[in-house]
């Protein structure tokens, strides 16, 4: 079997015992296996990987562990690019399916390297196939800091991504691809937006505090006009998806680790004065928003992220001292991790 394809593929029908000893991918399917809590989900060859993972441990209310884990999907690419076409195909289905299903698609997103992963969304053919009317954007964290700082993860979401759906009149070329000289035809950009309305940033006039019971409090509107569901299980606003990314820390949102924020089990939204990462004052939704959500794709790449997803994806004993990362545990639905091997190096080790 051929690993430079979108992704490695762990089959067990299509690779040989010695292929699997010899190729770094196979040893992590191997100790997968070997872990009492990992399965293989996929035995097809053809899509890019499908292992669930070993137990992070902590139990999420409401389930058990066991049944944690089995919401668990660990994807390993060995390019880039492959990896930013998976998430763009990914975020589309989640999309098309919520769409289908309520009309809307609520989606909270992550700064740092999440965005550029996901600039294939923006392409061609899923900038023309996703319905952005009917998406509304959250941010699962912000820094407190004006909108047009450089920090803002709001300004990064729209420089990297909804600029490029939100075109409104600006002069734009109506296709990608297109030679220099049909370039020089600019057109009216024929995207529908996502509506100004539906792009919620929190507001950076406020202190921290002040803009998370703000954010919160328009959560709460949204939940009662029926926009965002709520999850039968927790009580917490369920909404469709939520891109993550993790910090080498092991720190997902602003919750990080040590941080008594990690503990709040009431707020839907919290925020920190003290981040260990700059800038100190951030926002962010709490562990029983994000486990709430019906979908989460976490993107985590890179050798400097590998010591955290190796805990992460090692057993168990007991559920203190757990990462962030280990904490996000959906009551519904799949966690489904992008990841690459430099980040997943270590994981052939468990
Ligand atoms: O500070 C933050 O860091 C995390 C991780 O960022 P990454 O660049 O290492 O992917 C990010 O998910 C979070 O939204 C951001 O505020």
């Amino acid at each position: 079997m051929s690993t430079s394809a979108a992704a490695v593929v762990f089959s067990t029908t299509a690779t040989s015992s010695a292929t699997r000893r010899s190729n770094p991918a196979s040893r992590v399917y191997a100790s997968l296996r070997r872990s009492p809590h990992s399965r293989l989900v996929s035995s097809s060859p053809s899509p890019p990987v499908c292992a669930t993972a070993a137990s992070p441990g902590g139990a999420a209310a409401g389930g058990t562990a066991a049944a944690a884990e089995a919401r668990k999907k660990l994807l390993i690419f060995d390019a880039e690019e492959r990896l930013a076409e998976s998430l763009a195909k990914y975020t589309a289905r989640v999309s098309e399916e919520a769409v289908a299903a309520r009309g809307a698609f609520t989606v909270a997103l992550s700064g740092g390297s999440l965005i550029k992963a996901l600039r294939k969304l923006v392409e061609s053919p899923y900038l023309e196939a996703v319905d952005w009317s009917k998406w509304y954007v959250f941010w699962v964290d912000e820094r407190v800091v004006p909108k047009d700082h450089a920090d803002s993860n709001y300004k990064l979401a729209m420089d990297g991504l909804l600029s490029k759906v939100n075109c409104f009149d600006f002069l734009m070329p109506t296709r990608l691809g297109q030679s220099a000289d049909t370039m020089l035809k600019w057109d009216y950009c024929e995207l529908v937006p996502i509506p100004a309305s539906q792009i919620y940033a929190i507001n950076d006039a406020l202190s921290a505090d002040r803009a998370a019971d703000e954010y919160e409090t328009c959560l709460k509107q949204l939940v009662n006009d029926g926009v965002v569901a709520v999850s039968e299980v927790t009580g917490f606003p369920k909404l469709d998806l939520m891109l993550l990314g993790m910090g080498p820390d092991g720190h997902v949102a602003s919750l990080f680790p040590g941080h008594p924020i990690v503990n709040e089990n009431q707020k839907w939204v919290s925020y920190i004065k003290d981040s260990p990462k700059p800038p100190l004052e951030r926002i962010t939704f709490t562990f029983p928003m994000l486990n709430s959500s019906a979908h989460i794709g976490l993107v985590v790449t890179g050798a400097g992220k590998a010591g955290a997803v190796h805990k992460a994806f090692s057993d168990k004993q007991s559920s203190s001292d757990l990462l962030p990362v280990e904490m996000v545990s959906l009551q519904e639905g799949l966690i489904t991790w992008f990841t690459d091997k430099p980040a997943v190096s270590m994981l052939s080790s468990i």
